[in-house]
């Protein structure tokens, strides 16, 4: 009974602290940041008749430390050079403010690219000296993987049954744009859901099977990046996570 009545409390809690606007802050130093900007818009308007409609949607460029306000529900980390973009978050104070948004009701990140890597727990092939990175996500990353920007392509990556919105039993696939791709080389931790692999042939001619998206509780993250395609199906997902997050607390 008591159980019951602190479910009951729960529900009515969340469904107060319901505001009906998520709140998507992206990282706006370099990269494709517009183009996740009119991804986010264009898988909101395309859910019309669903719940998410519902929802209005407010979209904001993250570059001080000002802009990590505390009604920021979601944040995207677009791709660049992680290098660059952590001395930038370094300099302004950004990585510490961000780290703590992000312990903070467990909110939810997405990382592309350069963004996975300054999400990644251990990374491979750093930069000299090493390089500063957000953390959180229980992976090692491998920096170039594919190699240089010359050897940049496009290819189908395989994505989990149930992933994407619509999705059901079946895997299926969606467009990868890599650029100077990382690639998960190591999963460290019991709680990330590996959710799209890659396979290619390498330099060896050896065909072989990368993981390339992963999901652990409330961060996401892609090698690729979904931004350059006319798919949108990455950003109701993420969307989708936000809404959840915000509707469970
Ligand atoms: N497209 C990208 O984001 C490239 C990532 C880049 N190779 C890096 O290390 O940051």
């Amino acid at each position: 009974m008591r159980n019951m009545y602190r479910v009951f409390i729960g529900t009515l809690l969340a469904a107060m602290s319901n505001s009906g606007k998520l709140r998507i802050g992206i990282l706006g130093i370099q990269g494709a940041f517009q183009e996740h900007k009119v991804a986010l818009l264009k898988a909101h308007e395309a859910a019309k008749c669903d719940d998410l409609s519902n929802w209005t949607l407010d979209i904001v460029d993250v570059r001080s430390r000002g802009d990590v306000t505390d009604d920021l529900d979601g944040l995207i980390l677009p791709g660049g050079e992680s290098t660059t973009m952590s001395l930038f978050l370094k300099r302004e104070g950004l990585d510490t403010v961000l780290r703590e948004w992000m312990a903070k009701r467990r909110r939810v990140t997405w990382g592309t690219c350069a963004g996975m890597i300054l999400l990644a727990e251990n990374i491979e092939h750093q930069k000299e000296g090493g390089q500063s990175q957000l953390g959180g996500l229980h992976v090692t990353v491998s920096r170039n993987y594919f190699g240089r920007q010359v050897d940049s392509f496009e290819a189908d990556v395989t994505v989990s049954s149930n992933t994407l919105t619509g999705s059901c039993e079946d895997d299926e696939t969606c467009r990868g744009v890599f650029i100077r791709a990382p690639a998960v080389i190591s999963v460290d931790d019991p709680r990330v859901k590996v959710i799209g692999s890659l396979t290619f042939t390498d330099r060896q001619q050896s065909v072989r099977s990368v993981i390339v998206a992963v999901q652990e509780e409330n961060i996401l993250a892609t090698a690729f990046h979904p931004e350059l395609t006319d798919d949108t199906r990455w950003h109701r997902h993420f969307l989708e996570m936000v809404k959840q997050n915000k509707t469970s607390i």
